[in-house]
């Protein structure tokens, strides 16, 4: 009963990343949904840039506490392990609807890409930070990453097996593709506004201290020498530059 509990659980954790994912490509492409990075009220410049970074700050502070192994030792010892992945994503996402909320939008614009084709590029080429995004999760295991693995394999009484180190496809190419595919979607838009440019600058700052101080320490102590190795051969977040670390 207390399987089918917990797998009921991360299914429905799962189904409001779903909904938090999808949501964010509208969000942030302010396309489709009905509150947008630039939608809604403006309040004073002040007051919007200190209540947006505070909720950056709420998404930064849960995702790095919680993927911390310490903090997983510490879930584990209290509920089941199988519930420890579900409840990052479920946490995440809540936090994510958090920002979607209360974003104070600042529209002053910055950069209005008006030639037409430029805007086409620009926003094909948001779409495709998102696909590399979705794509680079099946690469590592999407099932995994999400937690839908950890609950199955609890109702068959197996343990999951970690994702294996992968180096291959766009791993290949970049250290982190999914932290990639969000910085180009992120940074992609024919109209750049102070708001959506404030929400840019925190969170390329936020990944490139989270994935180069947090998650590739926790990497080079799991995985050892070959990811020392693979951090000398694939640079971290640009495509074919030298700069390896
Ligand atoms: C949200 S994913 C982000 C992965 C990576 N930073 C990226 O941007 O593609 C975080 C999880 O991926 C795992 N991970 C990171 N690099 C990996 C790799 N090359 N192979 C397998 N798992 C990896 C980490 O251990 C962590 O559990």
């Amino acid at each position: 009963m207390k399987k089918v509990v917990i797998f009921i659980y991360g299914a429905i954790a799962y189904i409001i990343f779903l909904i938090a994912f999808l949501y964010a490509i509208g969000f942030v492409g302010n396309i489709y949904v009905p509150k947008t990075i630039d939608s809604g009220t403006e309040p004073s410049i002040m007051n919007a840039i200190l209540i947006n970074l505070v909720l950056l700050s709420v998404f930064a502070l849960q995702h790095s506490i919680m993927a911390r192994p310490a903090f997983k030792k510490r879930f584990n010892a209290i509920f089941s392990q199988a519930m420890e992945r579900s409840t990052y994503v479920l946490l995440s996402s809540l936090a994510l609807i958090l920002i979607y909320w209360q974003w104070q939008p600042i529209t002053t614009i910055v950069w209005d890409v008006e030639n037409e084709i430029g805007g086409y590029i620009l926003t094909g080429i948001f779409f495709l930070g998102w696909l590399i995004v979705l794509l680079s999760t099946f690469m590592i295991n999407h099932f995994e990453l999400f937690g839908l693995a950890q609950i199955f394999d609890n109702l068959k009484n197996k343990q999951t097996a970690h994702p294996k180190f992968q180096t291959n496809y766009l791993y290949k190419l970049v250290r982190h593709p999914i932290m990639l595919g969000f910085l180009i979607a992120f940074w992609a838009t024919p109209v750049m506004t102070i708001g959506h440019l404030l929400f840019s600058i925190v969170t390329t700052l936020y990944i490139i201290i989270a994935v180069k101080y947090l998650e590739e320490k926790d990497l080079k102590k799991f995985i050892g020498e070959d990811y020392e190795t693979y951090q000398k051969e694939v640079p971290m977040i640009v495509p074919f530059t030298k700069i390896k670390s």
